[in-house]
């Protein structure tokens, strides 16, 4: 007897939905019945995606909202932005439970995504509707939802390396600067002169200065967390390698504090969470000590000169920032363990 929860992915053909592909392969509760593209359906996936033969037997499902929802209980949208805001009412009018992996329903203010994403907003009560899957702060809330939305790849690391210090109030929060870098694969499949090979190796680009769409996302959770409105500069750079993202947070401290103490207060924090990895004192994370993973692994330096704390904190942007993140939201709706399904060791070197 099969009691499975079944499962569609709307843009498997993309990084993120091959990534939920590998991880959902192994989970224990979940079927994969209905991979779906909206370019190739018909094809088998290991046409385009040759590492899935004999992975994925079943050919690509179209994207019809009533026939996902007579193969599957929930659905992933690994989608564009405004790709998402357009499908994802009527999957759940269709009755699927739906974790939505774009930036479309994280701001909870539509004309500021309207701002930052220059694509119409959902409706305010989707928006609403929509639970900001952050599992590490707000768990609680994810558990019995039917509509989740994962969060972005730069504010999970940025976030988590952040929310624990400004909630004890140790950073001053309006010193905060953020100067986070990622690998490639964080811009999708979809080609752009950008990421050719030759304009990306041994290069290192910044972008998107003072505009990032994830500026207001990691605002809107600080400065819940705050209790006032927190704004952040915050620097993204492209780095020639695949997967991973690094971002490197400096902000002051109010009070004196040692690297022990942070190092502790941060443990305290993630206790009993499975992903988020606190390094020693002087021990700091590089990306391939996460790659393949889920993991978030963050490390402290005080500086005693400036009064100054630099935090580093590293997650693979297509597990923990994307696909592993959307599965630990799974896990948390369904009432299951956090880390079914995600005991991946990183791969290393
Ligand atoms: N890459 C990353 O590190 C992260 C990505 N994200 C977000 O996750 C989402 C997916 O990202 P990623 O996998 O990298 O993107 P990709 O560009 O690699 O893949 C997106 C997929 O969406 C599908 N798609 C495009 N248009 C439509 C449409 N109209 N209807 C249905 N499907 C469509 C395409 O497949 P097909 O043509 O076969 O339908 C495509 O393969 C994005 O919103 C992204 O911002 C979030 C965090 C990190
Ligand atoms: C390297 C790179 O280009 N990364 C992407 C992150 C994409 C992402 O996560 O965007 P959403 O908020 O739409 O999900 C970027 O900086 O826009």
């Amino acid at each position: 007897m099969n009691n499975k929860l079944r499962v569609a992915i709307v843009g498997s053909t993309g990084y993120g939905g091959v990534e939920l592909i590998r991880f959902l392969q192994h989970h224990p509760h979940v079927e994969i019945t209905s991979v779906i593209s909206s370019s190739s359906s018909g094809e088998s996936i290991a046409v385009g995606f040759p590492h899935l033969t004999g992975v994925i037997i079943r050919p690509l499902d179209g994207v019809d909202p009533v026939e996902i929802a007579g193969r599957a209980d929930l659905v992933f949208t690994a989608t564009p932005s405004g790709v998402s805001a357009k499908l994802v009412p009527g999957l759940l009018e269709a009755g699927l439970k739906v974790i939505d992996l774009s930036g479309d329903f994280r701001i909870k203010d539509g004309a500021v995504y309207e701002e930052w994403y220059k694509h119409p907003a959902p409706s305010d009560e989707l928006l609403q509707q929509a639970v900001y899957g952050m599992c590490e702060l707000y768990g609680e809330e994810v558990k019995e939802k039917a509509f989740i939305s994962n969060p972005g790849c730069y504010p999970t690391a940025t976030l988590l390396g952040l929310v624990p210090a400004v909630q004890a109030g140790w950073i001053d929060p309006s010193s905060i600067i953020i100067d986070a870098k990622s690998g490639v694969s964080g811009a999708g499949r979809g080609t752009n002169l950008a990421y050719h090979y030759a304009e990306m190796n041994e290069n290192f680009k910044a972008y998107k200065l003072n505009k990032h769409q994830h500026i207001p996302e990691i605002e809107q959770v600080l400065g819940h967390v705050a209790g006032s409105p927190v704004t952040v500069t915050f620097t993204t750079q492209l780095v020639p390698m695949t997967r991973g993202i690094m971002s490197t947070m400096y902000a002051s401290l109010v009070g004196e504090h040692t690297d022990r103490e942070l190092v502790d207060l941060y443990r305290q924090f993630y206790e009993n969470r499975p992903f988020v990895r606190v390094r020693e004192p002087g021990i700091w994370p590089s990306t391939k000590e996460v790659t393949g993973s889920n993991y978030c692994d963050i490390g402290f330096s005080v500086d005693p000169r400036t009064g100054r704390l630099t935090i580093v904190s590293v997650i693979d942007n297509l597990v923990k920032g994307a696909s592993g993140q959307a599965i630990q939201n799974l896990n948390l709706m369904m009432g299951w363990e956090e880390n079914l399904g995600l005991n991946m060791t990183p791969v290393y070197p």
